[in-house]
């Protein structure tokens, strides 16, 4: 595995790839969600890159980005074992030599769930994810269901600008004990890392329920989220939204959605998580 962190190195490289080439994205600290995006595309693709890279742009100013985890030794090894041909890790001087006045804005797609919780944060994710793809031009990019707005926002970008890349949305990765893997949960002290488990035990409580058809509107679905999870101890909702998927609108009927997304937002102490399902009616 090759180690680049020069756009030059990378432009060399690039122009000798076997085909098709395979981007996975991330933020680093990888764990078995990250690692499951690798294996999918090795599967399908002669060349995966991985980037690893802690993007300014998508952090709001009160926000976790010098407190983000990093460990790039160990990134690199559990990236090489999962089948990575290259790693691209650039510092952000080299992504960001100057100040960016050229941005990616998805207009309301954004206007919901964690667009309006993090104001300016998926414009930060557009225009890196814009580099990233100008810089490696993939074939194919693997996102995590884990952040479904942030699949559908670039799903839409790459329709709505004719991209030459093809999106895969890959399944959650979770805990044995259903947590959603994320880099952030090792914030969570012993007592939080319990109270976290809310997130999901909601989401598992609510699909029962729409699976028995009790709710006609996706808001009665999403009040439901939202008292069991404000009724945890230490756990601060931040949003609980029932929308279709991937045009994230109000669900008025779900008799008449194809695929909804239950989407959860929580601050456990001080960490925010986020956890989802998509419920899809069979045709
Ligand atoms: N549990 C998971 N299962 C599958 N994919 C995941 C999971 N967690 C993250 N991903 C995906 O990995 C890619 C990189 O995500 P990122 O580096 O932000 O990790 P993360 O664990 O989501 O971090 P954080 O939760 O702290 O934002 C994204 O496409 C994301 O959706
Ligand atoms: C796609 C991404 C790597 C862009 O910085 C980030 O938003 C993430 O890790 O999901
Ligand atoms: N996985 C989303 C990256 C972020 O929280 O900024």
């Amino acid at each position: 595995m090759e180690v680049i962190s020069k756009q030059k190195q990378l432009r060399q490289r690039r122009s000798e790839a076997l085909q098709p080439v395979g981007l996975v994205p991330t933020m680093g600290y990888l764990h078995e969600g990250h690692l499951s995006l690798i294996r999918r595309a090795r599967q399908e693709c002669k060349t995966v890159v991985v980037s690893i890279y802690v993007n300014p742009l998508q952090f709001g100013p009160n926000e976790d980005f010098e407190h983000y985890p990093r460990d790039l030794e160990r990134d690199l090894s559990l990236a090489q074992e999962a089948g990575a041909d290259w790693v691209f890790a650039p510092t952000p001087e080299e992504m960001l030599p100057r100040p960016l006045v050229t941005q990616v804005m998805v207009n309301e797609l954004t206007d919901r769930l964690c667009g309006a919780s993090r104001p300016g944060h998926f414009d930060g994710v557009a225009t890196v994810v814009t580099q990233l793809f100008n810089l490696i031009q993939p074939d194919r990019a693997y996102f995590g269901l884990k952040d479904a707005q942030q699949v559908a926002v670039i799903q839409r970008m790459v329709e709505d600008l004719h991209m030459p890349v093809i999106i895969v949305p890959c399944p959650t990765l979770r805990e044995p004990d259903g947590l959603a893997m994320s880099s952030r949960n090792v914030y969570l002290s012993p007592t939080e890392r319990q109270r976290a488990l809310i997130l999901n035990r909601a989401l598992q409580e609510a699909t029962k329920r729409w699976e028995a058809g009790e709710w006609e509107k996706g808001e009665e679905a999403a009040a439901y989220l939202a008292d069991m999870i404000t009724s945890e101890a230490g756990v601060t909702l931040d949003y609980a939204e029932v929308l279709t998927y991937p045009d994230l609108e109000p669900v008025e009927s779900f008799d008449q959605s194809k695929a909804v997304l239950a989407a959860v937002a929580a601050r456990v102490g001080s960490t925010r998580l986020i956890d989802n399902r998509i419920w899809q009616r069979e045709e």
